[in-house]
């Protein structure tokens, strides 16, 4: 990680030979899965409902190479703080193990679990919440120290003064209480306490997502500064790109609790091959007046829930490249449409009813065979942005026909008939990419039907450690 002399792409020299001394992992985590139970309370349970998981995170695998910085990056909800909290054993996990430095630390119970606390540490986003009101900084940053009883009282006081001063505080400001600070003083204050027990390995859970830009930079200085005077591994979790690309060696995307792709953080930034990480950097506002000028492309909808995730691959209720079956020709915009179309069919969610402003009226749930031609034309004009071009018009037509019986099995079945995709029926593996030009790129597995032959399928992990 470095953050003070960025190069033309933002990554500084150094931080670009940060990695890659090490063959085995600082933290290898292996299909970690950590899923919440809802509706799993007594009255829930009295009242019949089946507990719901909420499936956080899905079975995530990667690795940490000591000395790197490994970001994780993803919209609100796709479960990056839970894998965050999941790894550093803040939450016990469902499924899967992390190892650090060779240990399960699911296993490690005693003297071995303490020992990986204090070699394990978290930072988190909100330096307001997480600073007890009542205590002095000094009490706050000396509160593990204490816990772990590390050395005599005079040591301990000693150790808060230096870790204050490091953090670019006074140690005369020890004495003092959270609210005297501003934000990027207090999570200074935070940084300083997550240090006190020396780790070598911090989660930084949006480090510097609560404070304004221009303190940003300086606490993500400070951090690259603490990072190698004191060998320090980081996993950075945020979901500001530009935070990712300035500070981190690789990065790891993650959508609805599961990586997408993982690479080296140059080439997802110049070249990235997941549709979703291709959104992500398209939505990122433009620094440069070309730049600004040419269309900004958003991330239709918002992220499904964690209850019910799509089947096969999740991103592709949102995708813009959803891959159609092979012999139907059609273009995205279409068959896009026509996914959305499904989607609501498959799901009821269309209000039969009120199509065309009342104007039908079912009688035995269904309609007068004399109405369901303008049936039909009212539900496309409320449901289509644009006329569909043939064969497409008429299977659509056929589909919506079975509505004006209520038929929602038949309608959805004859779409899902014509157009079901490998993109729902099949949940990507992640293999290595392969260039237009026939190059295989090794160190950036992508879960996306797009890319890669099923013969040189990976893990999540990438097949060598990080490029010097
Ligand atoms: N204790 C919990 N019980 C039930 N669901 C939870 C719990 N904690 C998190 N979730 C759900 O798990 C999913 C992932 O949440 P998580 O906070 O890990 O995502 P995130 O990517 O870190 O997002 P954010 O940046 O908003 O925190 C969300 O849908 C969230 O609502």
């Amino acid at each position: 990680m470095s953050t003070d002399t960025p190069d033309a792409d933002g990554r500084s020299t150094e931080s670009q030979t940060a990695t890659g001394d090490h063959d085995d992992p600082l933290l290898r985590v292996d299909n970690l899965e950590k899923y919440f139970w809802a509706n799993d309370s007594l009255l829930d349970r009295l009242l019949g409902d089946d507990p719901v998981a909420v499936r956080a995170v899905d079975g995530v695998s990667f690795d940490i190479y000591e000395g790197e910085t490994l970001g994780l990056v993803g919209e609100s909800g796709c479960g990056k703080s839970t894998t965050g909290e999941t790894l550093l054993r803040l939450q016990e996990p469902t499924g899967g193990r992390v190892d650090f430095d060779g240990q399960n630390v699911y296993d490690l119970s005693g003297s071995e679990l303490t020992e990986f606390r204090t070699t394990a540490q978290v930072v988190f986003q909100d330096p307001f919440s997480s600073l007890d009101p009542r205590m002095t900084i000094g009490d706050t940053v000396q509160q593990p120290l204490d816990v772990h009883n590390v050395g005599t009282e005079d040591e301990r006081r000693e150790r808060v003064r230096d870790l204050l001063e490091r953090v670019g505080l006074s140690a005369d400001q020890l004495d003092r209480y959270p609210h005297e600070f501003s934000g990027g003083q207090r999570q200074r204050i935070g940084i300083a306490r997550a240090l006190a027990l020396e780790p070598e390995f911090l989660v930084l859970d949006e480090p510097t997502s609560a404070l304004d830009v221009s303190v940003q930079a300086q606490v993500l200085n400070l951090l690259n500064d603490l990072q190698d005077e004191f060998d320090l591994t980081y996993l950075l979790i945020s979901h500001d790109l530009s935070v990712i690309r300035h500070v981190c060696d690789r990065v790891a995307v993650m959508y609805l609790g599961e990586i997408v792709e993982i690479g080296p953080a140059k080439d997802i930034f110049e070249s990235p091959k997941h549709p979703y990480t291709q959104a992500l950097l398209e939505s990122v506002p433009r620094a440069s007046t070309d730049e600004r000028e040419r269309d900004r492309q958003t991330i239709s909808g918002d992220v499904p829930s964690p209850r019910n995730p799509p089947s096969g691959c999740r991103f592709r209720t949102r995708c813009p490249q959803v891959i159609p079956p092979a012999d139907v020709e059609i273009d995205q915009s279409e068959f896009r449409a026509i996914m959305d179309l499904r989607e609501r069919i498959e799901t009821e969610d269309i209000s039969l009813e009120s199509v065309g402003d009342d104007q039908f009226t079912f009688e035995d749930g269904a309609l007068p065979a004399s109405e369901v031609s303008g049936f039909v034309a009212a539900l496309e004009e409320r449901l289509l942005d644009q006329p569909l071009s043939a064969p497409h018009d008429k299977r659509v037509r056929d589909a919506l026909e079975a509505l004006a019986t209520k038929d929602w099995d038949r309608a959805a079945e004859r779409l899902r008939s014509e157009y079901e995709t490998v993109c729902e029926t099949t949940n990507p593996e992640h293999r290595v990419p392969e260039t237009n030009e026939g190059h295989v790129v090794p160190n950036q597995p992508v879960a996306c039907h797009l890319y890669g032959d099923t013969s040189r399928n990976t893990d999540d992990r990438s097949e060598s450690p990080p490029q010097q």
